[in-house]
Order: C-alpha cells, then sequence, then structure tokens
C-alpha cells in the first residue's frame, strides 16, 4: 500500500498530515502510525493527524494519532496544521477563509488569517477533577494549587482539560526541570488515570509566559497548542497573569486569549508546510 503524506509543523512541533477525505475510518493503524513518525527509522513526527470526512454538520472531522499511538482528543498545533493543509487540499475551489473541524473534544474552529497565521476558537476550558481527569480532588471540585509528591519534591499542581489533559506547575526558572526524567513521573502518576501533559511554566510578566512541556504520548516537544491554552487559564486562576498574554516555547510564540466576553480560548500561531512524500 503506498500512503501519500505531507509534512507540517507548528512551532516545532511536527505532524504528518494524511488526506483521508474518502472515509471515516484511518487508513493507517496506530502502530503503523508509530513506525511512520520514528525519528530514526520512519519519517519521524509528534504525531499522524487525519482530515476526514465531516460529521453533524461540520466541515471535516480531524483524529490524530501520537507518536506512541495513543489517540487524544485534541491537538491545538495540529488543528492550525490541519487548516493550513485543507486549504492546499481545497485550492482556489475554497469558499471560506474558516473551517468546523468535529473533534473528540468537540467543535473547533481555525481561520485562516490575513498574515499567513491561524488563529483558532479553541472552545471552553474544563476545571473539574471528573473533566480533567483526576482523582487529586472530589469530582466536582477544580484543582488549583494543589500538592502532588512526585520524585521526593512537593510540586503545586493546576488542572486543565482542553477537551486533553493538562497539569500546570508554577517554576522559578524553566530551563532548570529535568523534564526527561520527571515528566514521564507525572504523566504515568495514579491519580491521572486517562495520564495527563505537563507544562511547567516561568512567569516572565503578566503578559509572557516561558512554557516547556512533557507530552503525554509523545514525550518532550518544541510546543504544545492545547498546553499553552491551559497554562494560560492555569496563570489567570493562580493570580499570576492577564486573560491575554505570549506562551513563548522552544519553537516559538503562541498568542493566548482567554475571553472575558464568551469565556471561550483563542490561540494564534503558525503552521508551515514542509514537504510531501509517499511511503
Ligand atoms: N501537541 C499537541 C497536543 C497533542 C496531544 C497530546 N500529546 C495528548 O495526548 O493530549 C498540541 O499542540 O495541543
Amino acid at each position: 500500500m503506498t500512503i501519500e503524506f505531507t509534512k507540517y509543523h507548528g512551532l516545532g512541533n511536527d505532524f504528518i498530515l494524511i488526506d483521508n477525505r474518502c472515509d471515516l475510518t484511518p487508513l493507517i493503524t496506530p502502530e503503523m502510525a508509530i513506525r511512520m513518525c520514528d525519528r530514526h527509522f520512519g519519517i519521524g513526527a509528534d504525531g499522524v493527524i487525519f482530515a476526514l470526512p465531516g460529521q453533524k454538520g461540520t466541515d471535516y472531522t480531524m483524529r490524530i494519532f501520537n507518536s506512541d499511538g495513543s489517540e487524544p482528543e485534541m491537538c491545538g498545533n495540529g488543528i492550525r496544521c490541519l487548516a493550513a493543509f485543507l486549504t492546499e487540499l481545497e485550492g482556489i475551489s475554497r469558499s471560506k477563509d474558516y473551517y468546523l473541524i468535529h473533534t473528540l473534544a468537540g467543535v473547533i474552529r481555525p481561520q485562516l488569517t490575513d498574515d499567513g497565521q491561524v488563529r483558532v476558537d479553541m472552545g471552553s476550558p474544563r476545571l473539574l477533577a471528573q473533566e480533567i481527569p483526576t482523582t487529586l480532588a472530589p469530582g466536582n471540585s477544580k484543582v488549583i494549587n494543589l500538592p502532588l509528591e512526585i520524585g521526593n519534591q512537593t510540586w503545586h499542581i493546576t488542572c486543565v482539560s482542553m477537551g486533553n489533559p493538562h497539569c500546570i506547575t508554577f517554576v522559578e526558572d524553566v530551563a532548570s526541570i529535568p523534564l526527561e526524567i520527571i515528566g514521564p513521573e507525572f504523566e504515568h502518576h495514579p491519580v491521572f488515570p486517562q495520564r495527563t501533559n505537563t507544562e511547567f511554566i516561568q512567569v516572565v510578566n503578566p503578559h509572557h509566559l516561558k512554557m516547556r512541556v512533557w507530552e503525554r504520548g509523545a514525550g518532550i516537544t518544541l510546543a504544545c497548542g492545547t498546553g499553552a491554552c491551559a497554562s494560560l487559564v492555569a496563570g489567570v486562576l493562580n493570580n499570576l497573569c492577564d486573560r491575554m498574554a505570549i506562551i513563548e516555547l522552544p519553537g516559538g510564540n503562541l498568542e493566548i486569549e482567554w475571553s472575558e466576553t464568551d469565556q471561550r480560548i483563542y490561540m494564534t500561531g503558525p503552521a508551515e508546510r514542509v514537504f510531501t512524500g509517499k511511503m
């Protein structure tokens, strides 16, 4: 079988995009995705994203496999890449500058901006312990600045779901965090029954946060869109930042806003095509 693909990245968070508009079933299996994402024996990527037909009145459906073959509910950098990929697939027949995308986290709306970026209506953050999910607090209460023991240390964590789970910790200096050692301990901690993405945040000032991330199913990545959104929400809940801020990631900057008007999160950032190929 030959699979055509296009490689994209959003701030170095890279994905193999597959045109799957013919069918609601992904053209490749999670096992094949693991092999394609391998940086030594495959194409190399943090995940594989499928552009599938729309459902329930949406234009398209997005599904994604992480590089370990697991399937997350949403991917922020990925949905910007998907919007750019769909624009390329539709060519001049494209009738509008936004898409309604069905995801496991609900309907997400990416919009192409005049300066070539993508602004995404990411929906509203979910804050209850049962929505993350985490067992760290009673199901109907929020997890804001609660202590958690990991690696002989007490971390104060805030949990936010952007459809997928995020655990955020504010630190003095993100560069000093041994991500490859403690990242997996957070991801697999028993208080997170569906594992978790983990963000370490340094507050530079109320409009500027510096972030490093350990992603569920992908490990250290250069950027995480849902993680940046969740971190801004955690910053607001802890009175550490404004509702609009630049999130500085190893791969570049994202602009995130938690709108006071509709309580939704808006993320703006780039999506870059790298190359196409056949496998
Ligand atoms: N990098 C993504 C998030 C991808 C999914 C994540 N690894 C998970 O399992 O939830 C982003 O930009 O949001």
